[in-house]
């Protein structure tokens, strides 16, 4: 490396372009704090002619992006193309083969190739960096690796998802249903190429595996992951939750239970009813949460701009700082070779309250139907409202248990199943405990 880090950027998009105008914008202060000014050597993307609010023509423009992983004057390749397999990951196994430091804002990838690119980056001395692909702009990726290396963590969860999270702060606040807000979220640049990803949890997930993994130093295991999405969600839930006392929000949970040799991981991400006095049922719009709870530092709460330009761009540079310092680190929180490797949690021994909903018929007795099954599987009721329709005309039926075996609400669902009184499968949404 010489007196400049110089970089490569892959992907001009939302994040590409965010890139360039910081380090246009910042370039002395960067300069300064990383020991020497970064330089954009190369760029390109799918489509040269774009425009995308930033001056391209200062820059070297190159069709075939292989090209950066063997070219002498290049430090650094910063891939923000997107895709867990295909060119992305393509590339980055040619950089790291090819002498090039690697940064991507890319979750699918790490996610799923995370431990195959640290390992080979571990072989070949280099830094491959991703604080960009949790939480856009929270510095969490360094949090936990750095700032809370020295903790046992036995659970870290949060609000994952800037574009679930945006949707349902808009329900709240509109009381329209998610497909309407959906579009406002995607013209904002927060929502993935393809938005089922946002939706339907995948993109909180393969965040959720990368916290996981660097909390509590395992293996990464994406498909270990239980998920649900926001889908189901209709704004009378939200208004329904409001009126119990609590806010819905799409969470991404992981804990530790027991050690070394018995230890098993839990992961889910689903929607939540959070009680309205934790911290994240205020947190709104786009913004990501990550709760971590360590032995020794308690409760750590990291908060800001989980999706956008900017913020996601400001760690992409985060990342490009530490490298010109010379900081190569593991890219996980110890070399691959020393993560565990632990059991699935079998989520059927899980105790906790629950919301749920019935979409019921309008006639006399279906309530006394759902109440009996939840008798027989020994669920019991906290509250219970009827309030409100779906937008079917059927009758909404919603109620929050009281604390009890996880397995019971299953039962209950079960011998309700195919009954006629309900037009719709029921609404599970679990209640964050403290
Ligand atoms: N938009 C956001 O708020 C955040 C995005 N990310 C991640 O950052 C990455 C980029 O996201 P965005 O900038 O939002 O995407 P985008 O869709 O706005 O931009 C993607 C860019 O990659 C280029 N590209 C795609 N396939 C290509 C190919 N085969 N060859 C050459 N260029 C190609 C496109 O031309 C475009 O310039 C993704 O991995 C995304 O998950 C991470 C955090 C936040
Ligand atoms: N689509 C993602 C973008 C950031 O990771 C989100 O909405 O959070
Ligand atoms: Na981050």
């Amino acid at each position: 490396m010489g007196e400049t880090l110089n970089i490569a950027l892959v992907g001009l998009g939302t994040v590409g372009a965010g890139v360039i105008r910081l380090v246009e914008e910042n370039a002395a202060l960067i300069a300064r704090r990383a020991g020497k000014p970064i330089r954009i050597c190369g760029i390109t993307a799918r489509d040269r002619a774009k425009d995308r609010g930033v001056d391209l023509s200062p820059y070297e423009w190159v069709d075939d992006m292989g090209e950066f992983a063997t070219r002498g004057d290049i430090d650094v390749v910063v891939e923000l193309i997107g895709g867990a397999d295909g060119p992305a990951l393509t590339l980055a196994k040619e950089c790291l083969s090819g002498g090039k430091a690697f940064v991507t804002a890319n979750k699918a990838m790490v996610a799923h190739h995370g431990l195959d690119l640290a390992e080979r980056a571990e072989k070949a001395g280099l830094a491959f960096k991703y604080e960009a692909a949790v939480a856009g702009g929270i510095p969490v990726i360094k949090g936990l690796r750095e700032g809370a290396a020295a903790n046992r963590l036995s659970r870290v969860y949060g609000i994952l998802n800037g574009t679930c999270n945006f949707i349902l702060s808009a329900m709240e606040r509109t009381g329209q249903d998610f497909a309407e807000v959906l579009a406002e979220a995607q013209a904002r640049g927060f929502a993935e190429a393809d938005p089922s990803f946002d939706i339907d949890g995948v993109d909180a997930a393969h965040k959720l595996s990368i916290l996981a993994a660097l909390a509590f130093g395992t293996e990464l295991d994406f498909d270990g992951i239980e998920r649900s999405g926001i889908r189901k969600i209709l704004s009378a839930d939200i208004a329904q939750a409001a009126a119990l006392g609590y806010r819905i929000r799409l969470i991404g949970m992981a804990e530790l239970d027991g050690h070394n040799g018995d230890a098993q991981l839990f992961q889910r991400v689903h929607p939540y009813l959070v009680p309205m006095h934790h911290p994240l049922a205020h947190v709104e719009g786009s913004t990501n949460a990550v709760v971590a709870e360590g032995n020794f530092s308690g409760r750590l709460l990291f908060q800001g701009a989980g999706a956008g330009d900017g913020p996601t761009a400001s760690a992409v540079v985060a990342d490009l700082i530490d490298i010109a310092r010379g900081e190569i680190g593991p890219a996980f929180s110890m070399p691959v070779r020393e993560l565990d490797k632990v059991a699935r949690a079998e989520t059927g021994h899980r105790t906790g309250k629950c919301y749920l909903r019935f979409e019921v018929a309008d006639r006399p007795g279906v309530l006394a139907e759902i109440t009996a099954a939840m008798r027989d599987a020994g669920v019991s009721i906290e509250s219970l409202i009827q309030k409100g329709r779906s937008p079917d005309g059927s009758v909404l039926v919603a109620m929050v248990t009281h604390e009890g075996p996880e397995s019971a609400v299953a039962a209950t669902l079960s011998a309700l199943k195919g009954s006629p009184s309900l037009h719709a499968d029921p609404l599970v949404v679990h209640i964050l405990g403290d």
